[in-house]
């Protein structure tokens, strides 16, 4: 089986991707890695909503979801955002398909709390074996995090979770977090790497603030074995031999990493 890499493409970046991007996702193929992009669109459900005037708030970075900013939800990240880049890579000559994580059982969920958050879900499975399928034959899969419920309800699911999950499930030996900025920035400068225990004080410190919580909350539940390390970086960078550069994140020293929680099914 050919290695994994999970590329999440932030919502911040989306409008503004540039060829380098897609010549990055085709060096990735050459290398003879399968690529899978997960994507957001935050800014995007946000103009939306305000233009809609549908009222929501945000709660520990997480989108409060009524059925009404739902159906928004659904329809930017489905019918714009997962379009726009599934035909950008096509037209770069990158065979690709999109889907919603509601299809194909490919993004479970379990409500986390409806009286607080509405329909915004936690995933409890991934479909790996469908993206192995469609990855096998060449296609690079591109993701929307909506996720399907039990009971066959859609819920919002924040992308940088979306994409750990999806990583953790399918085993993917590589996930890169590609958004508008090079990495963690502190004091003006690029950090290259860091790790559980200083991540908690770059919180708490306000370093590390907004949307770059997310991906840093997701990158350390989904650090394991057979994913050792996890990269925030720019999406339109110039990727050398060694791949992404940016901010590396990896598990304390001597902690244990084998900790899933996602189920492949
Ligand atoms: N320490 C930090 N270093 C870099 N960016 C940070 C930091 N703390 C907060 N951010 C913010 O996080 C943003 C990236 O998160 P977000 O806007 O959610 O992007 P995306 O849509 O790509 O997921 C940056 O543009 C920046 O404003
Ligand atoms: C529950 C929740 O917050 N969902 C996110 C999903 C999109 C997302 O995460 O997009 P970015 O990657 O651009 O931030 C939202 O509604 O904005």
């Amino acid at each position: 089986m050919q290695e994994i890499a999970v590329i999440k493409c932030g919502g911040s970046i989306v409008d503004d991707l540039s060829d380098q991007f897609f010549h990055n996702i085709k060096t990735l193929q050459q290398n003879g890695v399968q690529p899978v992009i997960v994507h957001g669109g935050g800014p995007a459900i946000q103009k939306m909503l305000d233009t809609l005037e549908i009222d929501f708030s945000f709660i520990d970075g997480l989108r409060t979801t009524s059925e009404a900013a739902m159906d928004i939800v659904e329809m930017v990240l489905s019918g714009q955002i997962n379009n726009l880049i599934t035909r950008k890579l096509n037209q770069a000559g990158i065979q690709a398909a999109g889907f919603s994580g509601s299809d194909a059982h490919l993004i479970q969920c379990k409500p986390i709390d409806f009286a607080t958050y509405g329909y915004v879900g936690e995933v409890t499975a991934v479909n790996a074996r469908f993206l192995e399928k469609i990855s096998s034959r060449g296609t690079v899969p591109v993701i929307a995090p909506i996720a399907l419920s039990q009971d066959g309800e859609r819920y919002n699911v924040n992308a940088d979770t979306a994409a750990g999950a999806i990583a953790q499930a399918a085993g993917a030996g590589e996930l890169v977090f590609v958004t508008d900025v090079p990495g963690i920035i502190e004091n003006g400068a690029l950090r290259q790497s860091t790790s559980e225990s200083e991540i908690e004080a770059l919180i708490s410190e306000g370093v590390i603030d907004g949307g770059m919580i997310p991906k840093v909350k997701a990158a350390l539940s989904c650090l394991s074995d057979s994913l050792q390390h996890v990269m925030i970086a720019d999406a339109n960078q110039v990727m050398g031999q060694d791949g992404f550069t940016g901010t590396r994140i990896t598990k304390n020293e001597g902690a244990t990493t084998d900790d899933s929680t996602v189920s492949n099914i």
